[in-house]
């Protein structure tokens, strides 16, 4: 299977400017590569970098240094020296991330949310409500609620349409940071299809399940996130090795 997601000697400090300027070494040395069909798991404790990996992998954040070449329509590009214009194409067309929380706009209908990121590639309101509808279904946000813009949606229902969002175009790389944290054992079961689905259809995949019993259904892999090693290795001038580990 090609490769979709690789990365290289990924570092990402944040500096606290309001606080004295402290810096926090987040992300140290991280090294990891994904092909079509595969889903990989960040695996490490709260605190050891994971959401910050995923939003560097969706260029929200901007790497220190390293690359992260994405791979997909016939080209590759290097997030961490792409330009915004160039981030803006590859997360329209090429990159999915369902984050733990909806970005809600007041006054826009749940169906309008689901369908817009097939809209902003142009296609027709005709062709993707269908899929929009059908989605909504599966995940079971009763079809009265279709119409109403998510702002008053229970922190699930919020949810379930952030996760339709993210599934609504067969994005090549699809990121997931948690989007099971808030739902009940029905709706887990449906989120965890749609991502084998996804997977099936080729897709490569960066997720965070705290959810020990997701994790082994999905993960092929872990990638293990030891910003303490790390941080412990480095005072002792060793390279900290973020190496991929494969599930027996
Ligand atoms: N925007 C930011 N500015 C400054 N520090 C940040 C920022 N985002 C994250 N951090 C710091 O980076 C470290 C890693 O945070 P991150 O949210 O990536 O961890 P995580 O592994 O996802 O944790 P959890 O499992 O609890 O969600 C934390 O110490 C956090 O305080």
């Amino acid at each position: 299977m090609p490769l979709r997601i690789q990365v290289d000697k990924l570092n990402k400090t944040f500096t606290l400017h309001n606080q004295g300027a402290v810096v926090i070494d987040v992300l140290h040395d991280i090294n990891f590569e994904v092909h079509a069909g595969e889903c990989v798991v960040l695996d490490g404790h709260s605190g050891a970098g994971k959401s910050t990996l995923l939003r560097t992998l969706y260029g929200n954040y901007k790497a220190n240094s390293g690359s992260i070449r994405i791979s997909a329509n016939d080209s590759t590009i290097d997030l961490v020296t792409a330009s915004p214009r160039a981030v803006l194409a590859l997360r329209r067309q090429v990159i999915g991330y369902v984050s733990q929380f909806l970005r809600v706009i007041p006054r826009v209908t749940a169906l309008d949310v689901v369908m817009e990121p097939a809209r902003l590639l142009g296609m027709p309101v005709e062709t993707v409500r269908p899929r929009a509808e059908d989605l909504l279904r599966q995940l079971n946000i009763p079809e009265r609620l279709w119409q109403l813009a998510p702002s008053t949606f229970s922190g699930g229902e919020q949810q379930r349409i952030n996760i339709a969002r993210g599934f609504m175009v067969d994005y090549p790389v699809l990121l997931l940071d948690e989007p099971t944290a808030s739902l009940d054992a029905d709706n887990c079961a449906v989120v965890m299809s749609l991502i084998e689905a996804a997977r099936e259809r080729g897709a490569a995949i960066v997720g965070i399940f705290h959810d020990s019993a997701i994790r082994e259904r999905l993960a092929d892999r872990l990638i293990p996130m030891q910003q303490d090693v790390a941080a412990t290795q480095q005072s002792q001038n060793e390279r900290p090795l973020q190496s991929m580990e494969r599930l027996a």
